[in-house]
């Protein structure tokens, strides 16, 4: 079976560091996943993914992208095949909504026709009337609006992993909880897998379909949020899940039908 990705005991440290940042971890994420990668500041949940768009390289093991060692890829052909979504969104502020959209559509020679519709039907997707925000500059626009814009430029070239890293960390919690939403509704209607990074347990539990623990560059536990929530798999899981399980809204990812988690 083809895996979308693949760790094989990877490893990264960076120099002048105690530990290892990501320190021999193996796991496999499927098509269609939505993965949530839970840890405290500086656990390794960005150099992780930041090593599967060759952002970084690992000092040692092998990351397979659908049947691919990533080593042996052009990191900007990759690059261009994989969506990624950061906090600091990123959008380059002297081009239009449209044109930031347009970006890799247009490395790839796109026909002009098909990018345009593109761009209409990303916008559309993800809530901003094409004719109103369009030409509008990122200034223009709200935080939550250009995270929007930010999304729909990762998915412009239809890539088949997007990667997120605490994307909605600046937002505030309304709008944040709505754009949570969005996401899922959109993660259903696609068939991509989602590698999301967060250090809130709620978001991490509402919106994956499996939570990766994280603790120290290494993986304490990947499983479900019921499977994590039944049987934490150390004390430190267990008293994260106790932590957020105390809270009403822990429990609102259970407004979610089960086939879509
Ligand atoms: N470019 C870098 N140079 C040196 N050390 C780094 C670099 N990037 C990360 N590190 C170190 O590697 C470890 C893991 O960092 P990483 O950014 O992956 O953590 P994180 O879990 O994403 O944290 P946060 O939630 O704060 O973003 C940390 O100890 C960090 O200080």
């Amino acid at each position: 079976m083809v895996h979308a990705i693949e760790f094989q005991n990877v490893t990264k440290a960076f120099q002048g560091s105690l530990h290892n940042a990501v320190d021999q971890i193996n796991f496999t994420a499927e098509e269609g996943e939505f993965i949530t990668i839970l840890g405290s500041s500086g656990c390794g949940k960005t150099t992780l993914l930041k090593m599967i768009n060759r952002l970084y390289e690992p000092d040692a093991g092998t990351i397979i992208v659908f049947g691919e060692n990533i080593s042996t890829l052009d990191p900007v052909k990759l690059r261009r095949r994989i969506g990624y979504v950061i906090q600091q969104i990123g959008l380059f502020p002297h081009m239009t909504v449209g044109d930031n959209i347009a970006m890799i559509p247009n490395l790839l020679k796109w026909e002009k026709e098909k990018t345009e519709a593109r761009i209409n039907q990303l916008l559309t997707m993800a809530g901003l009337a094409p004719e109103e925000f369009k030409n509008r500059y990122p200034a223009q626009l709200s935080g939550g609006q250009q995270q929007r814009v930010g999304l729909a430029r990762a998915l412009a070239a239809d890539p088949k992993i997007m990667l997120l890293d605490e994307p909605f960390g600046a937002i505030d919690s309304i709008t944040r909880t709505r754009l949570q939403d969005e996401l899922l509704t959109l993660h259903r209607g696609m068939n991509k897998t989602f590698l999301f990074v967060t250090h809130d347990i709620e978001e991490a539990f509402k919106l994956g379909t499996r939570v990766m623990i994280m603790n120290e560059g290494h993986i304490l536990q990947f499983d479900t949020p019921e499977e994590i929530i039944l049987h934490p798999a150390d004390g430190f899981v267990k008293s994260l899940v106790d932590s957020a399980r105390a809270k009403e809204q822990f429990w609102e990812k259970f407004r979610y039908p089960r086939e879509y988690r």
